[in-house]
């Protein structure tokens, strides 16, 4: 194998979907993630992927992150967020009790949907620079739910660009504690280029 394919087989292809209700800052969050801005107005996302190389624990990712458009309790859990996506980020709002509501109602049509036990997941309450006027859930409450559903919490801001790296580490290893051999590779088909 030359050093190139050498490198390229290194590198462990994550599919991540950032999944919530309408509004809640999933957007925000990826955009501060992969581009380092933010941005105050508000433009409702269809669906768009983002990709970006990390280095997390000494090994390099490359990480597809698709942001989708909001859920709503109507909204069917579509199959491309179902299979074939490694980890999840399921947001709310701090200053939202009922994007916090739609957690457990997402989580559990991925569950639903998948045929999974559990998720690799990492749930985010955002917006956390609202909370000294503005917050609506307790911090507390995420973490239960979290621990619920044996995932990881944490509190962010896109605005602040608070925990913003954290979030996309937490889901990471997440994923790492449930990999199996078979998604160590490149593509996640089981196969390498030699
Ligand atoms: N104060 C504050 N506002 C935020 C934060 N993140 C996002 N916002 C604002 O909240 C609004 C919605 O943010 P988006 O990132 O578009 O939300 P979204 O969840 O992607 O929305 P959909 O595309 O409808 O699903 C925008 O006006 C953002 O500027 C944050 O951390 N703090």
């Amino acid at each position: 194998m030359s050093a190139t394919n050498a490198a390229a087989a290194s590198v462990k292809r994550r599919k991540i979907a950032v999944l919530g209700s309408r509004s809640v800052g999933k957007s925000s969050l990826v955009k501060q993630f992969i581009e380092n801005h933010f941005v105050d107005a508000y433009y409702p996302t269809i669906e768009s992927t983002f990709a970006k190389s990390v280095k997390y624990k000494g090994v390099e990712y490359d990480c597809h992150i698709i942001d989708t458009a909001g859920q709503d309790e109507y909204s069917p859990i579509n199959s491309q967020y179902a299979i074939g996506i490694h980890g999840y980020i399921l947001v709310y709002s701090i200053a939202s009790r009922s994007s916090f509501d739609m957690i457990q109602i997402v989580y559990d049509k991925i569950i639903d949907f998948s045929g999974l036990s559990e998720l690799p997941c990492v749930v985010v309450g955002t917006k956390v620079d609202l909370a000294p006027t503005g917050r609506q859930v307790e911090t507390a409450d995420g973490e239960k739910l979290a621990k619920a559903n044996q995932a990881s919490f944490i509190e962010a801001s896109a605005k602040e660009n608070t925990n913003v790296g954290k979030v996309f580490e937490l889901c990471l290893a997440e994923i790492e504690k449930r990999a199996t051999p078979n998604q160590t590779d490149t593509g996640g088909k089981g196969c390498l280029i030699m």
